[in-house]
């Protein structure tokens, strides 16, 4: 067939859930879609890489999504998983239209989820059929070093996520990329030379059980929180009692979330945090105010509220009175003069590609 396309749909995510910081991650039903079609009748293409790239969605009218194949994160991860294969560009000739309406810096994994596309696109395009979904988790940790939003994102669903230590041999590679996301573009200046592979193994990843009465209301503030900038203000050393207060909690959190019917007292107990949360208070206002006073007492359907990710949205687990729920969190972001939009969310699948 000259004319190839496909689709790949991977869902947003929240990551954290109060005490599961950098571990635990839950797939969410608000999808990046990728609408890709390759021209195989053609032998060549004045398109740079071969590739064009349109967006519609998040972020579109602002500029901040570039459509350079070499500098979009999507194809610039796409573009490093071809390379590795030894692939330089794109099939002749790619188009790439992302529809995103997940939005950008708030917390629910926009970034996350470019970077499972992306390894998937690369995948895809490049007929790398050999890649098995654990080893696009190793390409995906090359890129976003933080498991929980792309293992949610990959493999769907209520997840916690861990990594291999690497060795020292393996964090000194220069090709490992020292800042959240790849700081330039891939493999930088093309020069023929392939990148080098992702170690094996680096990630896993196991699925919990949810309980199918839990809902997740996402509250999103108007403003973004870039995550690099949401991990710098984390210290570097934590006093032993708020480590102990977390790994006490962070045992509760997934059979409590999996029990049916849901026990609020346990939700709201497992869901504190002492680790992430105090700290990112100073870059969301009126955080620490939201998570101390919405409880299940005052509030009937609500089971727990934490920040989403590295925020700024707040992310209230609820059976029920969702309006309500939302209603009373934003009205604690106005008295900072924050405008907030809501959804209720779902648990989510993974990342599919649908052929047609
Ligand atoms: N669909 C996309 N296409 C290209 N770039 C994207 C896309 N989605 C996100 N990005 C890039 O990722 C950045 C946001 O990443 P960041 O890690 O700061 O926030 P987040 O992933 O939305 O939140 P969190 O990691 O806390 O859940 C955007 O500013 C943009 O540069
Ligand atoms: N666990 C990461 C998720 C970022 O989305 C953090 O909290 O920084």
């Amino acid at each position: 067939m000259a004319t190839e396309s496909f689709i790949i749909k991977t869902p947003c995510s929240s990551a954290n859930i109060g005490p599961g910081f950098d571990v635990i991650g839950l797939a969410l039903s608000m999808y990046l879609e990728l609408q890709v079609t390759i021209d195989r009748s053609k032998t060549s293409s004045s398109l740079p890489l071969n590739c064009r790239v349109t967006y519609e969605g998040q972020g579109e009218d602002s500029g901040d999504i570039s459509l350079d194949p070499e500098v979009n994160l999507l194809t610039r991860v796409a573009l490093y998983v071809l390379r590795c294969h030894g692939q330089r560009s794109f099939p002749v000739e790619t188009h790439v239209h992302i529809k995103n309406p997940i939005p950008l810096g708030r917390g629910l994994g926009s970034s996350g989820a470019a970077v499972v596309a992306g390894v998937l696109l690369g995948k895809e395009c490049g007929k790398l059929d050999h890649l098995t979904p654990e080893r696009l988790f190793d390409f995906c940790l090359m890129i976003e070093r933080h498991p929980d939003n792309v293992g949610a994102a990959l493999f769907g669903g209520f997840v916690g996520t861990y990594l291999k230590p690497l060795t020292p041999e393996e964090v000194a590679r220069k090709e490992i990329p020292l800042s959240e996301v790849l700081p330039a573009p891939a493999g930088g200046v093309d020069t023929g030379i392939r990148p080098p592979e992702p170690p094996h193994g680096i990630g896993h990843h196991i699925k919990f059980p949810w309980a199918p009465e839990i809902k997740a209301v996402a509250i999103i503030p108007e403003f973004e929180v870039p995550t690099a900038k949401a991990r710098e203000v984390l210290p570097a050393v934590y006093p032993r009692n708020d480590v102990t207060f977390n790994l006490q909690r962070i045992a509760l959190l997934p059979v409590a979330l999996g029990q049916s019917p849901p026990d609020p007292e346990l939700i709201y107990l497992a869901m504190q945090d002492k680790l992430h949360q105090p700290y990112r208070q100073t870059l969301i206002p009126g955080l620490t105010e939201i998570v101390e006073s919405m409880t299940p007492a005052s509030m009937p359907g609500l089971l727990g509220v934490c920040l989403s990710g590295a925020g700024p949205t707040i992310l209230a687990l609820a059976t029920g009175n969702f309006e309500e729920i939302a209603t009373k969190i934003i009205d604690h972001f106005k008295k900072n003069n924050i405008v907030c939009n809501w959804k209720v969310l779902e648990p989510a699948e993974g990342t599919t590609v649908i052929r047609k």
